[in-house]
């Protein structure tokens, strides 16, 4: 299984179960591990055969912009749900980190996988 990779993207989004956090914005960072077949796109050297980062990436900010969960998991979840739907993307990995929301971690989040693992029954 061939993977397409975002890491560290840093997005800022209202995100937070109590009340102070509900009129800010707070950056979580991502990581994303997305399953695709790159043989087509690499014999054709093209980028329409393949996930396109570049894009992904960009919608991910627009739905970071457009959304105000409470709930780390509910953003995981949600955005996994989107990416599948709008990229057609069979399998991914989703870690959503929110760097400082602990003082004495470096970052606390959740790691979803979603889907069905190409080449996996
Ligand atoms: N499992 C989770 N625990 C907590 C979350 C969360 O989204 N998922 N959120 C908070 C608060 O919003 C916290 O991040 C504020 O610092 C607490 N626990």
């Amino acid at each position: 299984m061939d993977l397409v990779l975002i890491e560290s993207l840093a997005v800022d989004t209202v995100i937070g179960v109590y009340d102070w956090e509900r009129n800010i914005t707070q950056r979580l960072v991502l990581d994303l591990e997305l399953a695709t077949d790159i043989r087509p796109a690499a014999a054709d050297d093209d980028i329409a055969q393949t996930l396109d980062y570049a894009a992904i990436s960009e919608r991910i900010q627009t739905f970071a912009a457009a959304h105000d969960f409470a709930l780390v998991e509910t953003f995981a979840e949600r955005l996994a749900a989107t990416l599948h739907e709008e990229f057609g993307i069979a399998w991914l990995r989703l870690v959503v980190r929110k760097p400082g929301a602990v003082a004495a971690a470096a970052a606390v989040g959740v790691s979803i996988e979603r889907g069905v693992r190409p080449g996996v029954s």
